[in-house]
């Protein structure tokens, strides 16, 4: 890779994620390409996504930095977000400036540690940024000791640890403790669902907000619009 500006290109800006699942409707490398695109043109700084091929899509349509993850599911681990070697390699090779991956303290498949990954990362990919998609404060801890570069607040609210919690409660009395805590700039992401929230996350020094569902998943907006019918 060519030097990694991806630091420099993000800071202060609105990176969007495009993401569909499986089993969600949009699941399609070519629909989250033209999201990517519709992402673009509105000013995105950056893209998030999922999986090798939907990288590959957005990195040829929009020529954005990426963020980029693979979500898989083991049985023996609760960790889905890049959890093992072999998906971090994979998401690495493709060129995304950034590779995100669970750091929430809960064993990962077949035994692998992260500090392990880590270091194999670092050696293989030593312009790679490595984001942590973290849950709690002691989960910025662990990615404080491993040298994380970039600290996500992705997985709060989504592990037994926080279950229910929101990021925006109490105006983000959380996030501040973060942003207090964390050694290496600070990506606000989860559950940011409307403009004011995002501009609030900056303001309180946050590197860059990642905003997903509330412009990406038409399910979700929806849904969201049908459950505000009245009876
Ligand atoms: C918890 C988890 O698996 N989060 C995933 C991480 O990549 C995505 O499903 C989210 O859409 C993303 O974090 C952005 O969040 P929101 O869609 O709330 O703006």
């Amino acid at each position: 890779m060519a030097e990694n500006k991806f630091l420099a290109t993000t800071k202060g800006k609105l990176v969007i994620s495009c993401q569909a699942l499986a089993n969600e409707p949009l699941h399609s490398s070519f629909i989250m390409a033209r999201m990517a695109r519709a992402a673009k043109e509105a000013g995105a700084a950056a893209i998030r996504c999922n999986s090798v091929v939907d990288i590959q899509a957005i990195q040829d349509e929009t020529h954005l930095p990426i963020i980029g993850l693979d979500k898989v599911d083991y049985p023996d681990s609760p960790v889905y977000i890049t959890p093992t070697m072999k998906e971090m390699r994979g998401v690495a090779a493709t060129g995304a400036e950034v590779v995100a991956c669970d750091v929430t303290g809960q064993p990962r498949p077949n035994g692998e540690k992260l500090a392990d990954i880590v270091k194999q990362m670092r050696a293989e990919f030593p312009d790679t940024l490595l984001m942590a998609d973290t849950d709690c404060l002691a989960s910025v801890k662990i990615a404080n000791e491993l040298g994380f570069d970039i600290i996500g607040t992705t997985m709060h609210g989504y592990t037994p640890a926080t279950e229910g919690l929101d990021l925006s409660a109490n105006d983000f009395a959380y996030l501040k403790d973060v942003l207090k805590m964390a050694e290496h700039p600070v990506i606000a992401e989860g559950k940011v669902d409307t403009p004011e929230k995002m501009r609030r996350c900056l303001e309180l020094g946050c590197h860059a907000v990642v905003v997903g569902g509330a412009i990406t998943r038409p399910l979700q907006i929806a849904q969201n619009f049908v459950a505000a019918i009245p009876d």
